[in-house]
């Protein structure tokens, strides 16, 4: 048996290693949200640590308010940044392998080519910065670690854009999204089921790896596919980002090269026009 700590057990990503569980009958997963496990706090993961014996750490535990983070930056800081690190150093400790998740938002938009790992990183956001440090701390101080930079997360757990455009088609009859940054969407489901993947067969090719689902869109692109999906009656128009300021940048332009991990683990990835369709099915039942 394998066993794994899942920190951040409430959030969206972890909802979706809980749903592909049971395809895994050789791996046994510990799920600990906030109140029973706070990764800020170094004594309370070692004291877990020591109460379990864990081969390998699940960190879905992450400050993802994008906007919030600009003015609550200590609190972000404090978990994508020091709690990634206790988890570094805890697992070293204990001799477990651990699984990390950061964010395209690493980089600034100004390249017009996809992204590579080894690209110059210069995040905008405070999120993004506090996601770097996260990604520093771990690669500082830990050699068995794996961690997967992804980008525009949706499923039908928790919060995100996917859920927030149905519920929008309800309640709105017109729209705008903005059309001038350009991503990926992925599906949450296909990057849990490639972590749980690479545990179930143990591999050791450590280290950072561009990872989301094939394919370019901007989140006007996104939201048009969803309501084309879903039959909504909504007009939807293209905006530009300065027609919809938030407290946070964000990149103009993070697709992800995913080449390292597609030759490193011989991975077929989806198109997140496919994906979206699932999950849609998935969600809707
Ligand atoms: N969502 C996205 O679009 C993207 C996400 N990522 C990264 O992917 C990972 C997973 O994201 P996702 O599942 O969407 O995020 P969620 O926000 O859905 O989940 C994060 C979870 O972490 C919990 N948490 C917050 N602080 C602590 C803490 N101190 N100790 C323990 N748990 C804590 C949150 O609890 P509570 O809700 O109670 O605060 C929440 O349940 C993150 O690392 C994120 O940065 C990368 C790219 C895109
Ligand atoms: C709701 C809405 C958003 N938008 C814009 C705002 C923003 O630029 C873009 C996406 O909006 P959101 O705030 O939902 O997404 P955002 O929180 O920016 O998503 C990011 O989250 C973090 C955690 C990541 O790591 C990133 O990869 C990325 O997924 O769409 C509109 O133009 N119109 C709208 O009606």
């Amino acid at each position: 048996m394998i066993k794994i700590l899942v920190t951040g057990g409430n959030g969206q990503l972890a909802s979706c290693i809980k749903d592909l569980e049971k395809l895994y009958n050789k791996l046994k997963f510990i799920y600990t949200d906030y109140q029973e496990l706070d990764i800020t706090d170094l004594e309370s993961v070692d004291t877990f640590f020591k109460n379990n014996s864990f081969d390998y750490c699940i960190n879905c535990a992450a400050y993802t308010a994008v906007d919030k983070a600009e003015s609550e930056i200590k609190i972000a800081f404090d978990v994508n940044e020091i709690g990634a690190k206790n988890l570094a150093i805890v697992c070293k400790d204990f001799h477990a392998t651990l699984m990390h998740v950061s964010t395209d938002f690493v980089f600034d938009g100004r390249k017009s080519s996809f992204y590579k790992e080894e690209d110059f990183v210069n995040p905008i956001s405070v999120y993004g910065q506090s996601k770097l440090k996260g990604e520093l701390q771990i690669s500082k101080s830990l050699s068995n670690h794996f961690i997967f930079r992804t980008s525009w997360l949706y499923s039908e757990h928790g919060n995100n854009f996917m859920k927030t455009m149905m519920r929008l088609s309800k309640e709105k009859d017109e729209l705008s999204v903005v059309v001038d940054q350009i991503g990926t969407p992925t599906y949450a489901k296909d990057l849990a089921q490639l972590i749980l993947q690479l545990i179930s067969t143990k591999n050791t090719q450590y280290g950072l790896y561009h990872y989301s689902n094939e394919g370019v869109a901007s989140w006007y692109d996104f939201a048009k596919a969803i309501f084309e999906e879903i039959d909504a009656e909504i007009k939807l128009s293209p905006i530009k980002t300065t027609e919809y300021p938030t407290p946070a940048k964000r990149p103009a332009f993070s697709v992800l090269d995913k080449s390292k991990i597609k030759r490193t683990f011989q991975l077929e990835i989806p198109h997140w026009r496919d994906s979206l369709r699932k999950a849609l099915l998935n969600y809707n039942g």
